[in-house]
């Protein structure tokens, strides 16, 4: 049994905590019942021994599989990690959608994406990354009483992203205590029509727009201040041809959207500026969870 779920890019410049979309970079888990509880990390992670012995994936797991089943089983856990921790990509999303999906299959229990996702919002309690790790595509989404309601949009294989990840972490806790406490009236109107504006152009294929569309008064100067780089990684993508480049999350990836015959030169542009960065080339992913038996 493997399961896997893609990284993931929130907010999208202006639509805090509500809009994302999903990549193709993925953390996969295979799982099988073993008389000894292990943990085997390939990739991302295969360095960080806090990751054998407190592993998010492994309580959110256990939690849900003693839930669904009152018993205790041990298991033995394979990981393939591709999404970089702590870097604006959703790695927190794609773990705690893994654990309990796979908690669910080993438990021999069918459930929906939809029901996945709302247990996800117990450990994340905003729905812009864990929505497109589940379903993948462009996702606007909001909570109403402890729910997750949302809306997809495939994404055109003729658009790639552009990630340009930074050789430091973030948390999103820590990156959350960096935004005021409160915004003008002016700034939310501004941000409210800049998110509309956003979604529309995201569903009618509009992709021109975005460049304007994608600006945003509530959280990437704060954040982009702690890695000022950060200012000229998005100049530079916007003079290359980006349509769209936005802080990716929290931080510290920035993310950017372009045509498909621009991507290796913008790419390049990219790496030459900021060799200390890794630049990705991605497609975009369009069907999140994917559990394989
Ligand atoms: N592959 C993994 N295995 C176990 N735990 C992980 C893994 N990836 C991430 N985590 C947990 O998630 C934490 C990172 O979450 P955080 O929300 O700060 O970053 P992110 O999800 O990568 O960023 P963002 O939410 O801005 O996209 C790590 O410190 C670790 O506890
Ligand atoms: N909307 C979240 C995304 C990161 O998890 C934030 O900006 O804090």
């Amino acid at each position: 049994m493997t399961i896997s779920v893609p990284a993931t890019s929130a907010n999208l410049g202006p639509g805090f905590d509500s809009l994302g979309l999903a990549v193709d970079l993925r953390n996969l888990v295979e799982f099988h019942p073993s008389k000894f509880f292990s943990v085997n990390i390939k990739g991302e992670g295969e360095n960080n021994p806090k990751l054998k012995g407190n592993n998010l994936f492994v309580s959110i797991f256990n939690e849900h599989y003693n839930r669904l089943t009152k018993k205790r089983q041990s298991f033995k856990f394979t990981f393939y990690n591709q999404i970089p921790m702590s870097r604006g990509l959703g790695s927190s999303s794609a773990v705690i959608v893994s654990a309990i999906s796979s908690a669910h299959e080993a438990a021999g229990i069918k459930v929906s994406k939809r029901r996945i996702l709302n247990h996800a919002l117990v450990y994340e309690s905003h729905p812009d990354n864990i929505t497109p790790a589940v379903m993948g595509g462009f996702n606007a989404a909001t909570v109403e009483k402890g729910k997750v309601f949302s809306q997809k949009k495939h994404l055109p294989n003729y658009i790639k992203a552009v990630v340009v990840i930074p050789n430091k972490p973030i948390s999103t806790s820590k990156a959350r205590t960096l935004l005021p406490k409160s915004y003008s009236k002016e700034n939310a109107v501004y941000n409210l029509s800049h998110t509309a504006l956003s979604v529309a152009a995201f569903f009618n294929e509009d992709w021109e727009i975005l460049k304007l569309a994608s600006q945003d008064r509530f959280h990437q100067k704060a954040r982009m201040k702690n890695l000022p780089e950060l200012f000229s990684v998005q100049k530079t993508a916007y003079e290359s041809g980006a349509l769209m480049s936005t802080l990716s999350g929290s931080g510290s990836t920035f993310f950017s959207m372009v045509y498909d015959e621009d991507a290796v030169m913008i790419a390049s542009k990219l790496s030459q500026k900021f060799p200390e960065f890794i630049v990705k080339i991605l497609d975009f992913d369009n069907d999140g969870l994917i559990i394989e038996k």
